[in-house]
């Protein structure tokens, strides 16, 4: 079985792949000495591990790890111009996130042929435009809900607390509750105004998926219709590497 790894800016997140078929799912943090790595000592020994990261500070201590479990060297991939039916018009191709290029990949084998619009909602929310055929036209970036919150605390500090699991509206008669539903309806806001915008390259039959650490947080506060894909980024990494 391959080990399918996602070393995003907050968590690690992985999954066993045999394969197009994913299995045992997994997180961890980059807290203590690396956390995630008491999650995945003693597993099976991996055939391959295949790897995308955007936090490059922490490759070597995950290449480190998988060199001492199981003497394997991760083979990583980077996004590209052309590939598993993505096509990418970011300039140059190299420098969109290799998590954005997996989830587009992911996209493209799950849609296949339909026009999509991926907003992954991590540490940065990013929501890309893939249109019918597989072209990638391009995105946007913003502050994901912890980056948003952390950022307001640090620059104005009675701006303390971060949003909770409970609904919040758009009349919030306290301070957290004000933070918190300008968080939550500010980022499905701008994921439905984006989506909206991007229908003039993708048309208006595209659909949105949404996926990503605060997917499931964010998914009640939508009123557009959209489709919640928990590990789309892996799906798309399975693409990539069979
Ligand atoms: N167990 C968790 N640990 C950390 N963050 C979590 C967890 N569950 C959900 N989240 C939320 O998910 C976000 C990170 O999402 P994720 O897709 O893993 O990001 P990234 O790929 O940037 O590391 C955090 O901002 C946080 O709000
Ligand atoms: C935009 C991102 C920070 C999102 O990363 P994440 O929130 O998943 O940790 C990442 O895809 C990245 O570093 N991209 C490189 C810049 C770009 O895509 O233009
Ligand atoms: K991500």
């Amino acid at each position: 079985m391959r080990l399918l790894c996602d070393l995003g800016n907050t968590r690690i997140k992985w999954a066993w792949a045999e394969g197009a078929t994913l299995s045992g799912f997994g997180s961890g943090d980059y807290s203590g000495v690396e956390a995630y790595t008491t999650r995945l000592t003693g597993s099976v020994r991996p055939t391959m591990i295949a790897a995308i990261s955007v936090a490059r500070h922490r490759n070597e201590a995950f290449v480190r790890f998988c060199e001492e479990q199981w003497a394997l060297a991760p083979q990583w991939y980077p996004s590209l111009r052309e590939g598993f039916g993505v096509s990418s018009l970011y300039e140059p191709p190299e420098t969109l996130g290799a998590d954005r290029f997996a989830a587009l990949a992911g996209a493209r084998a799950r849609f296949p042929g339909q026009a999509v619009c991926v907003a992954d909602c991590g540490t940065a929310i990013t929501v890309d435009a893939l249109d019918g055929d597989g072209v990638f036209q391009g995105g946007a970036i913003l502050p994901g809900l912890s980056a948003a919150a952390c950022a307001l605390r640090l620059i104005a500090p009675r701006l303390t607390g971060s949003p909770g699991d409970r609904f919040y509206a758009a009349y919030g008669r306290t301070t957290q509750d004000a933070v918190g539903g300008g968080l939550m309806l500010g980022a499905a806001g701008a994921i439905e105004r984006l989506f909206r915008d991007q229908g003039a390259v993708l048309g208006h039959d595209a659909r949105l998926v949404l996926t990503g650490g605060d997917a499931a947080r964010l998914a009640p506060y939508l009123s557009t219709p959209f489709e919640h894909v928990a590990h789309l980024t892996l799906e798309g990494l399975a693409v990539m590497v069979s």
